[in-house]
């Protein structure tokens, strides 16, 4: 089982499929993407290779992620090709739910699971605002398709202050819908130091809000995410918390990341990654991923260092799916 010098182990893996977006949102994107959309990204079959090792480590749970995962075509043959791995119990993408309706259903088919969707804001002015796309009603209905065709749904909203944090909105929406849904506290990156000053809101005082309402925390599986998440007996959802800027939150990190262009990042915030690509090829065997993997990640730190405002090769969370 892969292991760091603190003891942590890693079930969770993140693979980013592509750093394209066609959204612009406040806090990742503001001015769209402004990168290469022909880069050679990481093929379904170095996709599939990449699990293989990494299933041998102990890897569980799989997240597709991106830029926007929802665009590359062969979304539905990665999902299938990964889901057939030996000890990957739980394939999960987070998508910014562009054209969801007519695509989850192709999703669900290939073998997917769990579906993390963005959604910023349930009013559709402020969402149409914060991310570019005039688009809740339809992420909103492919939410409704992704719960229909049995799968484990949340939303992400990224906390902002003097907008998205009414707390009685979204208790309300809540009530009768069974998701869980997600604050993330805003998180600073070298291209948004301004926008984290402005809008950097505490999760802590909704944890507080919470607990004083009779919200219950969960317990957590070792293959989770970073949420606190609550329950509460008058609700049909659940509501989650992810404070990175929280004592202790990087103490139970479970998770690597793999970039598009194939390096693996030990943090989120790490300033660099390996190149992992040419272990991935036809013919080379999987011992050797796994020996580089294993000695790589003794160099994980114990945490970010977002308290000093230092996020590493960080520009913004697109670049490796957050
Ligand atoms: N700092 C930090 N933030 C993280 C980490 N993992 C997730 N996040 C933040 O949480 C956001 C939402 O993550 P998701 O892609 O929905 O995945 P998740 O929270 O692991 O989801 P579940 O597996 O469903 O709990 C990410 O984009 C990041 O903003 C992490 O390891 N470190
Ligand atoms: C980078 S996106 C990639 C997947 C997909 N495009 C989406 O938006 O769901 C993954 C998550 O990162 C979150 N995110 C992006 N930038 C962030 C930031 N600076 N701080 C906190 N969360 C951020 C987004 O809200 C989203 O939930
Ligand atoms: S958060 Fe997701 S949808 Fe929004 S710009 Fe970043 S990558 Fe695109
Ligand atoms: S910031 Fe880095 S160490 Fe902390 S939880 Fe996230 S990936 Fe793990």
């Amino acid at each position: 089982m892969l292991q760091d010098s603190f003891g942590r182990r890693f079930y969770y893996l993140r693979l980013s499929v592509t750093d394209v977006c066609n959204f612009r949102c406040s806090y990742c994107l503001p001015d769209g993407y402004q990168g290469k959309p022909d880069e050679a990204f990481l093929s379904a079959s170095e996709l599939e290779a990449a699990v293989r090792g990494f299933a041998q480590m102990g890897t569980q749970k799989i997240r597709l992620t991106g830029g926007e995962p929802g665009l590359r075509s062969d979304l539905p043959e990665i999902i299938y090709r990964l889901n057939r791995i030996d000890g990957i119990n739980n394939i999960a993408v987070t998508t910014n739910g562009y054209k969801l309706p007519q695509r989850i259903q192709h999703w669900a088919d290939a073998g997917l699971n769990h579906l993390n969707v963005s959604i910023d804001s349930l009013d559709s002015s402020t969402f149409h605002e914060i991310t570019g796309h005039d688009r809740l009603a339809e992420v909103l209905e492919g939410l409704a398709k992704a719960r229909e065709l049995g799968l484990t749904v949340k939303v992400n909203a990224v906390l902002m202050k003097g907008v998205n944090d009414d707390l009685a909105a979204v208790l309300t929406w809540l009530k009768q819908t069974p998701v869980t849904l997600r604050f993330i506290e805003v998180m600073e990156t070298s291209d948004q130091a301004v926008f984290f000053r402005q809008y950097h809101v505490r999760g802590d005082d909704i944890r507080q809000s919470l607990l004083s309402q009779g919200w219950q925390p969960v317990l957590r599986d070792v293959a989770a995410g970073p949420a606190q998440e609550f329950w509460h007996p008058d609700y049909a959802g659940r509501i989650g918390l992810i404070m990175p800027y929280s004592q202790d939150f990087c103490a139970t990190c479970n998770r690597l990341r793999i970039s598009s262009l194939g390096k693996l990042h030990l943090c989120l915030f790490a300033e660099q990654g390996i190149d992992i690509r040419p272990y991935l090829q036809t013919g080379v065997p999987t011992s050797e991923l796994v020996q580089a993997v294993s000695e790589y990640v003794q160099g994980k730190k114990a945490t970010h260092a977002l308290q000093s405002h230092n996020s590493g090769a960080m520009a913004n969370l697109s670049q490796i799916g957050g």
